[in-house]
């Protein structure tokens, strides 16, 4: 298949970096004011019906999000910044496997890998599905001999440890889904990690492995990333050391779009699992990428996430936007982000086994929205991309939630939880969630200074001592949450839900009319490493670079002796 292709002749939607002109900007500007002295408790009295109004189900996944500084109005002129802004005719083009990733002439297609229907999808006028499907079955294939014991390692023994070497897209996605699914993993079969070039990070993992049964998978889209072909050399010493040259093809493999390359590392193609350039690596979860994923889990629950995942799909694609879960959350976050000032978002599983959910979707929301220039090159007028950040419930209650509750900032807060814990534990389960239903409610609520003083009052405290602890007694509320609850985290369910903020950050691309599919900020870095690198041998100072880039460097040498 081409690797590049020209952009898309006319773009499927306005590309003006001109947002803030749309009639629908200044009129959810006015609107916020006029909303301004009415918080959500007063809303809540005033209609019993709110959770029926903002919640909507599909199967088995349900998202509340009346806890929101939202009336009809403001959805009303939301669905009108989303009408004005295109988001409908930009998700149509991505489905329909257009040229939207316009700095790098790329499809964005990784609703393909999960297209259960089996719907042809056209690129370059040829249906995609023949190849995803190959790869799937090769997965099949490969997950049943491994995990049946048929596939041994150079000594002939079964596989009973993965790891996977990549970083980022290549890492984050599988890691978060993998754990998230722990209770699903096979009896003999542990994955395992490997990211950060830090020696530590390998030399950890692979530390009481055993060679005989450890199989490497090597994670990269382009087989060129430094952290991992670092790691994956690391690792082919480790192995060859204790079992020769010939064990390698027995116990690696490669995940990549980049065939030249994985035999050029001496991984036979026969054991490579291919991907496509239309696959951006956030998104490739999905994809060959997933493969420690389906070695975990087994293929048939594997294909039961890809089956979540193409019924947030296929809801994205044809629901009305005013009932359209994606665009909700997406909508929602762009009337805080733009209009609030709200420049964080917290993602809150109250499920131990997603405490990795919010790290990979730092990368998801951040990788693709953390853009300041539109489609057409000129700079964007408003802010883009929120800072992602959260931790497992209740951990973070116990940390930054002070903040969140009685801090200067607002910050919107997405609750996650599970109706049915894989461990139950006596009362563990209610206890956890009767934090996440307290949590929604606090910060809807807050402690009027009237509560305070009848709480501090109650407690027989004098009127001095209250005087001087009110103002510190005081919730403001008003503070928004979404809550999303499922029956049980199973792979349908995450499937489901990993989708959702996929499109969810594809909704804010598409308003902001940035392009959420390229990631050039990460490339400066990179390229300055590189000419580091070998400064960075002998003892000889450096002066090319600016006096703290040369100091640093120089007391590095200094420190680590000769
Ligand atoms: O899969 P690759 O090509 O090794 O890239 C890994 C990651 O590096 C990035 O290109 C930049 O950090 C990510 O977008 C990507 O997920």
């Amino acid at each position: 298949m081409p690797r590049a292709r020209k952009p898309a002749a006319s773009p499927p939607a306005s590309t003006s970096n001109a947002l803030t002109g749309t009639p629908a900007w200044s009129t959810l500007a006015a609107h916020r004011d006029a909303l301004a002295g009415t918080p959500m408790r007063e809303m809540f009295a005033a209609d019993p019906d709110r959770f029926a109004r903002y919640s909507l189900r599909l199967g088995d996944l349900l998202l509340d999000y009346s806890k929101n500084r939202i009336t009809d109005e403001t959805m009303r002129l939301l669905l009108d910044l989303a009408a004005q802004t295109g988001v409908e005719a930009k998700r149509d083009a991505m489905f329909a496997g257009e040229v939207i990733n316009t700095t790098e002439g790329r499809a964005v297609l990784h609703v393909a890998l999960r297209n259960r229907a089996n719907r042809p999808i056209l690129l370059d006028g040829q249906d995609v599905m023949p190849e995803v499907n190959r790869v799937l079955a090769q997965m099949r294939d490969f997950c049943a001999a491994v995990r049946d014991g048929a596939w041994t390692g150079a000594t002939g023994k079964p596989v009973t440890d993965v790891v996977n070497i990549g970083i980022g897209g290549s890492d984050l996605g599988p890691v978060m889904v993998a754990e998230a699914l722990k209770p699903y993993w096979h009896a003999r079969i542990r994955p395992h990690f490997v990211s950060n070039v830090d020696g530590t990070h390998i030399a950890e993992t692979l530390h009481g492995l055993n060679p005989e049964t450890t199989l490497f998978l090597v994670a990269s889209k382009t087989f060129t990333t430094q952290e991992t072909l670092t790691n994956a050399h690391t690792a082919r010493r480790w192995l060859t050391t204790a079992l020769g040259e010939g064990a390698v093809p027995k116990h690696f493999a490669a995940l990549s779009t980049n065939a030249e390359a994985v035999s050029a590392f001496g991984i036979d193609t026969a054991n490579m699992f291919a991907f496509w350039d239309w696959v951006g690596g956030r998104y490739s979860l999905w994809s060959a990428i997933g493969l420690p994923v389906a070695l975990a889990i087994g293929f048939d629950r594997f294909t039961d996430l890809l089956d979540g995942a193409h019924a947030m799909d296929e809801h994205f694609r044809t629901a009305p936007l005013a009932e359209n879960m994606p665009a909700i959350l997406g909508l929602l976050g762009v009337w805080y982000l733009n209009f609030h000032g709200a420049s964080a978002q917290a993602l809150l599983p109250y499920d131990q086994y997603m405490h990795r959910f919010a790290a990979h979707f730092q990368q998801v929301d951040m990788e693709s929205n953390g853009k300041r220039v539109t489609l057409d090159g000129a700079p964007v007028d408003t802010d883009t991309g929120p800072v992602i950040f959260g931790e497992p419930g209740t951990n973070g209650q116990h940390s930054f939630y002070q903040l969140i509750h009685q801090g200067t900032r607002l910050i919107p807060c997405d609750f996650i939880a599970p109706a049915i814990s894989h461990n139950p534990m006596g009362e563990h389960h209610p206890i956890l969630l009767s934090n996440f239903f307290a949590q929604t409610e606090a910060l809807m609520k807050g402690k009027t200074a009237d509560e305070a003083r009848a709480e501090l009052e109650a407690s027989g405290m004098g009127a001095d001592q209250i005087a001087a602890l009110l103002p510190h007694k005081v919730f403001p509320g008003d503070r928004p949450t979404n809550s999303l609850l499922v029956r049980r985290i199973d792979p349908y369910t995450l499937g489901q839900l990993v989708a959702l903020y996929e499109h969810k950050v594809f909704v804010q691309g598409a308003v902001w009319g940035v392009n959420s599919f390229d990631q050039w900020g990460v490339e400066l870095g990179k390229q300055l490493a590189k000419a580091i690198l070998p400064e960075l041998k002998g003892d000889a100072p450096v002066s090319s670079h600016d006096a703290s880039t040369n100091g640093l460097i120089n007391a590095w040498k200094e420190m680590r002796g000769s």
